[in-house]
């Protein structure tokens, strides 16, 4: 996916460069609205003609009807058979109707009328409830169908978007597809209701139709030329909303967002002391207003179109009634047939209306189901790749060999450069630097969530890149900086580590044990059944550091050969960091590699191998003691820190 600098088309299509407003520049950097010139949606909004809603038509109905037989094939066949079934009924029941009509003319006395026409009345009557029943299954159907359809639309979505890189979930322009997709769900689930109400209209039009041609073959042209101005209106307003909505769903995730924080637990805290609420909602409102003036806009030019559409349909009218009159005066059309032309025409235009309406609304709900598509063969494009070599089951190292790294989209310097290192399996690894030095992306790469622009990361002698990324994943653990604290109970909080396995209470004790939780685990109101999700009932709320150990815990139930490790001990007290390590040191004992990550050069004398970075770069390697006596960058960090706790005179306050 690529943005382009050019334009769509027309006025609409310059609002998306209209300048940032002032909550968009400060909040967010820049103009929040995008240039719709991004090819694929340019492209669908060209595409948006008559002509193409045509053609392109029958391929969006083939989606939404492919989805609708995954969600429930029994359903799709009674709603299709009840739905055909109810066009023949009714084609039976005018036939029948037709034929009462003439038996009522046409016999001597009243009785025998009545009992020529007797069996013609039997068929309206059985055609009728037949109908009714039909319309019976099919309403059932669809409401059947219709949440099934969108389960099954919003689950492609979250498998598709669970599937891919996190370089592709971090990337703006697949969160804009992302965006948009989400909305294919509830289009797909509208869609079927849209098909029914087609097929009803284009029943009670192909009546009508037939009536009037019967009567009088110029009166159908006629009809149609009357729904011509309402099916422009109807495309014109949809291309508009469609373009428009592709230009402000970053816009309109942003006014979420704002939103959420002003809800989120999390930030209710700062909210409050730093006193955000006003703050928020003064933006909250400005972006509001931004995207009414945009509803205020498209309403304006709606109206407009509208006014348009109405003079037209009044010279079509207008038109057909002369008509109508001139075939009187001419002799053409008997009083009472024109009567019926004129009951005919009004009914037929009424449902030729409502039929292009609702195909108009079709391909619009289709046009977001395509949109999903997309999402679902762009995600298929960026998932991570299945198959690939097996990795040895037990290397001896892992070694970075002139690996360089910049992040997707970055133009800066890169964040690893030119990085070769050993990693030797069973030990503890440490890696050291200053912020940005490069050491937790470092990680991301070992844990295959990227694979370097240059350079190769060997499992022995296995390419990462080349390796079977689930079982490279299978092999590792990692305690994130930012790991999730899923809203959970303390139980799934810990066997998440390994959700395809059956939770092992045994693995689950060992877990606890190794994270130093036993005490945390006991004292919670409901054990390992405790919900720590705060703004849930019977939630329970975690310090920072008890958190931690939930996360040590969750990486150690996984019990994969690798552990990454990034500031483990951050917020655990003195005793508890003590104890980490004594636990992180019984891993490698174990036999587990431990990669960790820590700016507390204290607890760095625990490992075996240090590695020290600096902006992207390795400027040492070595065993802690070593490098110590090498005098280097880690001497040096290791002695600023030592002198923190140096008891001596207090410094002179710069204050
Ligand atoms: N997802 C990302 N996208 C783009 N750039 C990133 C991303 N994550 C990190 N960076 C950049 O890569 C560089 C290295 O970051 P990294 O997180 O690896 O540093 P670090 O050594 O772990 O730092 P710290 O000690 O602060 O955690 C930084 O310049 C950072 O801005």
């Amino acid at each position: 996916m690529r943005r382009r600098g050019g334009h769509g088309g027309g006025q609409e299509a310059n609002d998306g460069a209209a300048p940032p407003s002032e909550s968009e520049r400060l909040l967010f950097g820049g103009s929040l609205r995008y240039d719709v010139g991004w090819s694929q949606h340019e492209q669908a909004f060209i595409e948006l003609t008559a002509w193409s809603m045509v053609t392109r038509l029958p391929r969006l109905l083939g989606s939404g009807f492919r989805l609708a037989l995954q969600a429930d094939r029994r359903a799709v066949h009674a709603l299709v058979g009840s739905e055909f079934g109810r066009g023949a009924a009714q084609a039976l029941s005018l036939l029948a109707i037709n034929r009462v009509l003439a038996g009522l003319v046409a016999g001597t006395t009243i009785q025998s009328r009545l009992r020529g026409v007797m069996p013609a009345l039997i068929v309206v009557t059985a055609a009728m409830t037949i109908s009714a029943l039909l319309r019976a299954v099919s309403t059932y159907a669809t409401g059947r169908l219709e949440p099934k359809v969108e389960r099954v639309a919003t689950e492609a979505y979250l498998e598709r978007a669970s599937r891919v890189e996190l370089a592709a979930i971090e990337d703006d322009e697949f969160h804009r597809l992302l965006d948009s997709a989400r909305f294919g769900a509830s289009s797909a689930r509208r869609m079927m209701d849209s098909i029914n109400r087609i097929v009803n209209a284009m029943i009670s039009f192909v009546t009508a139709a037939g009536v009037l041609t019967v009567l009088h073959p110029v009166l159908l042209p006629l009809l149609v030329a009357m729904t011509v101005p309402s099916a422009w209106r109807a495309l014109v307003t949809a291309r508009r909303r469609y373009q428009s909505f592709h230009t402000w769903t970053q816009h309109s995730r942003a006014g979420a967002l704002l939103s959420q924080m002003l809800t989120n637990v999390g930030a209710a805290p700062e909210v409050r002391v730093h006193g955000v609420g006003p703050f928020l909602l003064h933006h909250f409102r400005a972006l509001s207003e931004a995207a009414e003036a945009e509803q205020a806009r498209l309403a304006r030019i709606e109206a407009r179109t509208g006014l348009i559409a109405a003079s037209g349909i009044g010279v079509a009218t207008v038109a057909t009634y002369l008509t109508l009159g001139g075939l009187l005066l001419g002799g053409a059309m008997a009083l009472s047939v024109a009567g019926t032309a004129v009951i005919a025409i009004r009914t037929g235009s009424g449902s030729l209306n409502s039929l292009v309406l609702e195909i108009n609304g079709l391909h619009q709900e289709a046009l977001f189901v395509g949109d999903l598509e997309r999402l679902c063969a762009e995600a298929d494009r960026r998932a991570i790749p299945t198959g690939g070599k097996s990795l040895p089951q037990q290397p001896a190292s892992i070694r970075f060999d002139r690996v360089t790294f910049r992040y997707p989209g970055s133009d800066g310097p890169p964040a690893l450069d030119d990085v070769s290192l050993t990693i030797p399996t069973g030990r503890i690894i440490a890696l050291v630097g200053g912020n940005g030095s490069g050491k937790t992306t470092l990680a991301k790469l070992l844990a295959g969530l990227y694979t370097p622009q240059r350079g190769r990361i060997l499992w022995d002698d296995v390419d990462a890149t080349e390796a079977d990324r689930q079982q490279l994943s299978d092999r590792i653990a990692m305690v994130a900086q930012d790991f999730t604290r899923w809203s959970f109970t303390a139980r799934a909080n810990f066997a998440i580590g390994r959700p395809e396995i059956p939770i092992s209470d045994a693995r689950l004790r060992a877990a606890v044990r190794q994270a130093g939780a036993q005490e945390l685990v006991a004292e919670l109101p409901r054990g390992l059944d405790t919900l720590l999700a705060r703004g849930f009932r019977g939630g329970h709320q975690l310090s920072g550091g008890q958190w931690q150990r939930i996360g040590i815990g969750r990486a150690s139930y996984r019990q994969s050969q690798i552990l990454i490790v990034d500031e483990p001990t951050a917020a655990l007290d003195a005793r508890a960091e003590i104890k980490a390590f004594d636990e992180i040191r019984a891993l490698a004992d174990g036999g587990r590699t431990v990669l960790l990550i820590t700016h507390r050069l204290a607890s760095v004398r625990h490992a075996d191998l240090v590695h020290v970075l600096d902006r992207g770069r390795i400027v040492e390697s070595g065993a802690p003691d070593e490098l110590l006596a090498a005098g280097g960058l880690y001497a040096e960090l290791y002695e600023l820190q030592a002198s923190q706790f140096a008891v001596g005179p207090p410094r002179q306050s710069l204050l």
